[in-house]
């Protein structure tokens, strides 16, 4: 049996991250979730002129450097500049323009002074505070110069990196392609959600759970259904997901029992195996496989199984699969205190959801109540962390500190 970080380490060495033919340009309202595959820059400064930051007049500072409440300086006010208007007029000695927030600074003026700070008086301004050089002065190129490099390859776009884009001009963004995930259910119990149940039978929940992940995941899910445990119906399906699919996922058939046939089947396909049991719990019977143009993940039955592997083993794989940059890949383990004692059986790296939960200002681990078993899908909804219990650990006391792994 492999310890964990073995396995890990055995399945990213595998992974390749995605060539040059897997880019593909899309739309930037459609890029969301997307994983950048080219580093983006732009001909524009940021901010693209000097503007304002309040709305006030802009000065020169060398006619209020002592101006103040008690000895206040008048300008004349020789403009009005709204935002998006260009400034006709330079600002000489003793005037003054209008501005408001996001408009262009005239030339001659290098500071604003907020509208507070002032009193009208007819055409002309009373400066009534002292305000620094180049105060709520924005200045062109002060965030960003044209041709520097504003979002490197490898990153995902969420908002923050889609609104880069737009203000880059940026609207048909490269990105890598996104992974075709197959993924198969095996199982003679199994039936879909809209049958009806028979003594014996159990729905089929991992196809669900999985295609969800794999969405969440900014991939594509293929849905390849249940398949019993009859080897040569599994070996048909199987081969049409590797025909097909970047990753194949397949729950059930791992383990040690006469119906699990998934191990011999990758085998006779020629698929290389290079896991068949992990020391994790729950998961032990993990399957990772090579194929020439596929890899095969046989995630365990039971559906907590199915998930904590997925979570633990096959997304540092999907990430850096789909293009995302090296640090990443994960797993992010975070050290956060366990509100009560965790037990495992020290022999298997061991993983309790809970919830991550703010309590008097620090994060704690709250375990989920309820049986902790593999079969249980039940208590894991709602959870939103998994706490790891090492090789060798068989107990944390309350108030301890445990490593986290954040899922959902
Ligand atoms: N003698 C031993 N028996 C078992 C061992 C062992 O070491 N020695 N390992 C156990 C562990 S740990 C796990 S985990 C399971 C894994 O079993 P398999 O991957 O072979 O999965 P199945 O036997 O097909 O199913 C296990 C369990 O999960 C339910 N299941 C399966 N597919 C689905 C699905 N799509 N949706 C919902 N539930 C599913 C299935 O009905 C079983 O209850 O093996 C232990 N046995
Ligand atoms: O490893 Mo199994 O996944 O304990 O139930
Ligand atoms: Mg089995």
């Amino acid at each position: 049996m492999l310890s964990a970080q073995a396995a890990e380490a055995i399945i990213l060495e595998q992974v390749a991250p995605p060539h040059q033919q897997h880019i593909e340009l899309v739309k930037l309202s459609e890029a969301t979730g997307r994983i950048l595959a080219a580093p983006i820059t732009s001909e524009l400064d940021f901010p693209h002129w000097d503007n304002s930051a309040m709305d006030g007049y802009a000065v020169r500072y060398a006619d209020v450097a002592h101006s103040s409440a008690e000895h206040p300086v008048t300008l004349e006010v020789i403009e009005e500049i709204p935002a998006g208007y260009c400034p006709q007029k330079t600002i000489a000695p003793g005037q003054a323009a209008r501005i408001f927030t996001g408009a262009c600074l005239p030339p001659g003026a290098d500071t604003i002074v907020i509208q507070e700070d002032t009193q009208p008086d007819g055409d002309r301004i009373k400066i009534l505070t002292t305000p620094q050089l180049r105060a709520f002065v924005r200045h062109q190129g002060s965030y960003s110069r044209a041709g520097d490099p504003l979002l490197p390859p490898g990153i995902s776009l969420g908002v923050a990196e889609i609104a880069v884009l737009a203000a880059a001009k940026c609207v048909s963004v490269p990105v890598y392609a996104k992974l075709k995930v197959a993924l198969i259910s095996t199982g003679n119990e199994l039936i879909p959600p809209e049958h009806p149940i028979a003594p014996g039978k159990l729905v089929d929940s991992n196809q669900y759970a999985l295609a969800s992940w794999v969405m969440q995941m900014g991939a594509e899910p293929l849905i390849l259904g249940i398949i019993p445990d009859e080897p040569q119906a599994l070996k048909t399906a199987i081969a049409k997901a590797l025909l097909t699919a970047d990753i194949v996922l397949s729950t059930g058939g791992v383990s040690v029992g006469d119906y699990d046939y998934v191990g011999q089947i990758l085998a006779d396909l020629g698929g290389e195996i290079l896991v068949n049991s992990v020391a994790v719990k729950p998961g032990k019977p993990l399957t990772f496989a090579t194929f020439p143009n596929c890899l095969y993940f046989g995630l365990p039955g039971n559906p907590v199984s199915a998930l904590v592997t997925c979570w633990r083993f096959v997304q540092p794989a999907l990430k850096k699969r789909s293009g995302l940059a090296g640090e990443f890949w994960g797993p992010e383990w975070w050290p956060v205190r366990s509100s009560t004692e965790l037990r495992s059986g020290g022999k298997r790296e061991t993983y309790l959801w809970g919830n991550l939960r703010s309590v008097n200002g620090e994060t704690q681990f709250i375990l989920a109540p309820g049986s902790q078993n593999s079969g249980n899908l039940i208590n894991l909804a709602q959870t939103n962390a998994l706490a790891m219990l090492p090789v060798g650990q068989t107990c944390t006391q309350a108030g301890e500190f445990v490593q986290i792994l954040k899922v959902r």
